[in-house]
Formats: structure tokens, C-alpha cells, sequence
């Protein structure tokens, strides 16, 4: 019997993950779209394309057998959105896993997920959306979960894949590392410049300064980071892709909300809770809202 696994959201990260799910016979894939598409198309790495045609679902039913997994990989603020679908998929035996950004996976979803049924994931899987269904996934796909059972359930779905999955006994470390990477991108956004902007030493150095102010907030809340995480950052953004995009970027570019709040804004609220000043990070929120599309 295959184990059955919808994906809400076959985004950039979703319609990847789906795509190399779908190299394993033993699992069955659905997708959850807000806008529906007949294909999947993942560009990979190698230029190679993954090329499927998953069911995809558009409108919120209980389905006959329950899923065995639900994977949430909308952005982070269209999670309230979900839950039609997650009060409609969710049974006692379904596990559901929160793919996003930020530190707050947990929180976001208290209300609408019993906390014993919630995996939390940390992403790190260079993605763009080129039109729904249709995607590139530009590094390899690396994902890590907490040292626990759903953890461990989630590892095993990706074995014989070509992603990297492991658990974690420090993960709260391991999402603010995370989101260290993810901060500066706002600088990105704020430019509408892909990646190589990294090689101006002005703009690394602004970039360095928001890294270390999250480095700072990180430690208060219990994680463990170095100082030297920003340069070992700044150094692997400088070898990327000259013009990748991060998916901030990505929004501001599709004219869509950018996630600021959940990233950068996730930081200037912790920053708050322990009393440390980040000036950088909220200014990067103070002009990203400002930035937002209005709706
Ligand atoms: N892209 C990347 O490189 C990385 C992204 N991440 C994180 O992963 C998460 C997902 O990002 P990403 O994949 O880039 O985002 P995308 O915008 O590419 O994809 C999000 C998808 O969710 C869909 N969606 C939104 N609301 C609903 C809903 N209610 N029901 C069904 N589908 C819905 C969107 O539909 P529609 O087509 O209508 O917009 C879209 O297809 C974010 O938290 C991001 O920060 C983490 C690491 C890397
Ligand atoms: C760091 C990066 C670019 C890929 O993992 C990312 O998290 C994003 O685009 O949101």
C-alpha cells in the first residue's frame, strides 16, 4: 500500500519536493493548488527536467483515505488560506509538515494543527517558480527536522531520493542559522538585485551587519551560532549563482506580498522580547511593508 502525501501549495519548494517524491514508486503524490495546472515541470540543477502529472485539487473535501502526510509549503503569510484545507485533510493518523522560512513554524500553526501532528522543516533548496507548475531548482535540496519520531517518519519518505534530509538534536540552531542566510536577501529585494550584488564590498558589508544582528537575537533565544557564520555566509553567497533569486526577491519581482514579516520581522520581534536593538533588520521591514503590494 502506497503512503499517501498531499502537498498544499506546489510553489517553487512544494512542486520540487513533489517532483523528486515522485522518483519513489511507494508514495503517491497529490497537489494542493490555489492556481490549478495540468503539469509539473522541475528544471534541475543538471538542466535535466522532471516532467509528471500528479492529481491536483483545488477545492477543500475530505478525501476518501485519509493522507498520511500533508505538507504546508505556501508562504508564510498565506497560512490562515490553508485552513479549509487542513480542517478538511486532517485526520488522527495524518502527520503534517510545515516547509517554510523563519522561526515561527510552530506558532503560525497552533491554531490550526494539534502540536503532536506538526513537524516543523527547515528548507534550504534554491527554488524559482517560472509560472504555476513550471520550475527550477537551481542547488541540491537539503532539508532538516527535529531528532524526534514524526522527524524520523519524515527522513524515511525521502530515502532513494535526491534529497538530503536529516535529523536534527539542535534544531532551533539549525532555523536561525537559516534564517541568518534568509536575512539579508531583503537587500535583494529592496535593490531588485539578483545575487551578485554580494560582490560590492558595501553591500556585503551592510548584508554582514543584519546576519550579525540576527546572530546576536539568535543566541538570546537559546540558539548557539558563531560570529563567523556572516563571513562563511557572505563567502558561499559570492560563489552562487551571479543571478539567482531568493524568493522574497522572487515575490517583489511578481508583483506579490514579499514574506518580510516572518523573516526579517521575525527578528526584529525577538530582538524585542531580549531587549537587543536591530536597527538593520527593522529597517529592511520598514521599507519592505512599505514596498508591499497593496491589496
Ligand atoms: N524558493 C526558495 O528558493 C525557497 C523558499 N523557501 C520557503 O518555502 C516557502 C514556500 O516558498 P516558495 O515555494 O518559494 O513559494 P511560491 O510562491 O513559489 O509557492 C507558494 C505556492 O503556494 C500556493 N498557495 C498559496 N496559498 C495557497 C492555498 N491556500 N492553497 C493552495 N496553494 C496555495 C501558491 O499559489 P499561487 O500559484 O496561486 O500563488 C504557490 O503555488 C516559503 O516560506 C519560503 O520562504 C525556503 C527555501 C528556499
Ligand atoms: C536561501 C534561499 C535562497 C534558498 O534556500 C532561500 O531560502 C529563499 O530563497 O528563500
Amino acid at each position: 500500500m502506497s503512503t499517501r502525501i498531499a502537498i498544499i501549495g506546489p510553489g517553487a519548494i512544494g512542486g520540487t519536493l513533489a517532483a523528486l517524491l515522485q522518483t519513489r514508486a511507494d508514495l503517491s503524490v497529490s497537489l494542493i493548488a490555489r492556481t490549478p495546472f495540468a503539469a509539473l515541470s522541475v528544471e534541475q540543477p543538471d538542466g535535466s527536467v522532471l516532467s509528471s502529472s500528479p492529481p491536483v485539487l483545488t477545492t477543500p473535501s475530505t478525501p476518501a483515505e485519509a493522507f498520511d502526510w500533508v505538507f504546508v509549503a505556501t508562504k508564510a503569510y498565506d497560512a490562515s488560506s490553508v485552513a479549509p484545507w487542513l480542517n478538511a485533510l486532517l485526520s488522527p493518523i495524518t502527520k503534517i509538515a510545515i516547509l517554510q522560512n523563519g522561526v515561527e513554524h510552530r506558532q503560525r500553526f497552533a491554531e490550526l494543527v494539534p502540536a503532536a501532528q506538526l513537524l516543523p522543516v527547515m528548507v534550504d533548496l534554491p527554488a524559482e517558480r517560472t509560472a504555476p507548475g513550471v520550475l527550477r531548482q537551481r542547488g541540491p535540496a537539503l532539508l532538516r527536522v527535529p531528532a524526534d519520531p514524526l522527524g524520523e517518519a519524515f527522513v524515511a519518505l525521502f530515502a532513494d531520493t535526491a534529497v538530503d534530509v536529516k535529523t536534527s538534536d539542535d534544531f532551533l540552531s539549525v532555523l536561525w542559522r537559516k534564517l541568518t542566510i534568509n536575512a539579508p536577501g531583503a537587500v535583494n529585494a529592496l535593490l531588485d538585485q539578483p545575487n551578485h550584488i554580494v560582490q560590492q564590498p558595501a553591500i556585503a558589508e551592510l548584508m554582514r551587519g543584519i546576519m550579525l544582528e540576527v546572530i546576536t537575537v539568535a543566541n538570546a533565544e537559546g540558539a548557539q551560532l558563531d560570529p563567523t557564520l556572516a563571513d562563511k555566509i557572505l563567502a558561499s553567497m559570492r560563489r552562487a549563482a551571479p543571478d539567482g533569486i531568493n524568493s522574497l526577491h522572487a515575490d517583489r519581482r511578481a508583483g506579490r506580498t514579499m514574506e518580510v514579516d516572518a523573516r526579517n520581522g521575525a527578528v526584529v520581534r525577538a530582538g524585542q522580547r531580549h531587549g537587543i536593538p536591530t536597527p538593520l533588520n527593522t529597517m529592511a521591514v520598514t521599507l519592505l511593508t512599505a514596498l508591499q503590494p497593496k491589496t
